[in-house]
């Protein structure tokens, strides 16, 4: 398989200006797609801002934050796409819209390319199926904020070749992250783990045990999280949590998954965390505060 230099991103909201950034630094061409326009500059602008971050912190040179800038270009149209080797799709967590971009884009894609899915819990295997190439599909996984975690999920779904795989651990490792293989199961593994223990904070809240700031404190102090459930909740976006969870719950039918119906209500309200100002605390404010 010819090696892989250029790297399309679908989706340009968190995960997706985190891997274009991690990409572009890694020495990669990146093409960064997004339906909206103004989505794509916003997006620019904030991996402008997290480079800038990670040059006063030393942690890279003003040069490397140049170059890697002149890396990355955005596109508000799929035939962007047509020439990269390897494309991520990071839209959001819903089935339907990843079933329609992957049906779109292998028009439009070479077919030697590989396609990658960002997603956080939906089976590689049935989206695999839905493009023209399911030898040539598999789960990237990057974790949140992809230039600061270690680790990517990567997954086979039942039609991945080796080749595929291969190259997708060689781009990995390349971009200079670790790697946990999960098999093809809802949720895979960090989620299968993580996303129960954030739904179960959620139920301490709704239950009355503790509020907020009782029981981030209790996870932060009492178990050394780097952030409490909630605050992480927040950060991960609580309508991702609340997908991951319903995946979760249909997939492996078993009533310890049921999205607490408080979290259902936040995503209802449009409440969905940092991206939306508002969800367990309100970031309006200087700093943020606990809502409950
Ligand atoms: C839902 C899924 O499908 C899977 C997932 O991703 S689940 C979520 C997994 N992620 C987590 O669990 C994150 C838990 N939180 C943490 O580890 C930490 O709170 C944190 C790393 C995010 C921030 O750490 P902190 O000490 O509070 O903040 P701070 O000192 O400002 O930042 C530490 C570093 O992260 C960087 N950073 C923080 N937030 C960042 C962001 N959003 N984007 C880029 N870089 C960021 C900072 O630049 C800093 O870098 P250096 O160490 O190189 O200086
Ligand atoms: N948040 C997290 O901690 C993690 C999330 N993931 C996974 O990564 C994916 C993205 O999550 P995240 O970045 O947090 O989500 P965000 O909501 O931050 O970003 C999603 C982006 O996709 C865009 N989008 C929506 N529909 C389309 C479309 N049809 N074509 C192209 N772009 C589209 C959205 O645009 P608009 O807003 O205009 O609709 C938005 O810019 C999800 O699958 C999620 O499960 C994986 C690891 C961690």
């Amino acid at each position: 398989m010819a090696a892989i230099k250029t790297v399309g991103v679908i989706g340009s909201g968190q995960m997706g200006n985190g891997i274009a950034h991690v990409a572009a630094l890694a020495g990669f061409n990146v093409v960064l797609y997004d339906v909206s326009a103004d989505r794509l500059k916003s997006a620019m602008a904030t991996i402008n801002g997290n480079l800038s971050r990670q040059v006063a912190k030393k942690t890279i040179t003003e040069d490397a934050h140049k170059k890697a800038l002149t890396r990355i270009t955005s596109s508000d149209s799929l035939d962007g796409l047509a020439a990269c080797d390897l494309v991520i799709e990071t839209a959001v967590e819903k089935e339907e819209i990843k079933r329609k971009i992957f049906h779109d884009l292998c028009a439009v894609l070479k077919p030697e390319a590989i396609i990658a899915s960002n997603t956080s819990s939906i089976s590689i295997t049935r989206l695999a199926a839905t493009t023209d190439r399911p030898e040539k599909f598999i789960g990237i996984h990057f974790m949140n904020p992809v230039p600061v975690m270690e680790l990517a999920e990567l997954i086979r779904g039942i039609a991945t070749d080796d080749a595929t795989f291969d190259a997708a651990r060689e781009f990995v490792t390349a971009m200079g992250k670790q790697i946990a293989v999960s098999e093809d199961f809802p949720a895979f593994i960090v989620n299968r783990i993580l996303l129960p223990m954030i739904n179960e904070a959620i139920y301490t809240l709704y239950e009355g045990v503790g509020n907020v700031e009782a029981i981030d404190a209790a996870m932060k102090l009492g178990a050394h999280h780097p952030m409490g459930p909630l605050e992480l909740a927040d950060f991960i976006g609580l309508d991702t949590c609340l997908s991951i969870m319903q995946v979760l719950h249909e997939g492996l039918a078993d009533s310890k998954y049921r999205p607490c119906p408080l979290l259902v209500k936040y995503v209802e309200a449009g409440w969905l965390g940092r991206k939306s100002q508002r969800g367990f605390y309100d970031y309006r404010g200087d700093k943020p505060v606990p809502t409950r």
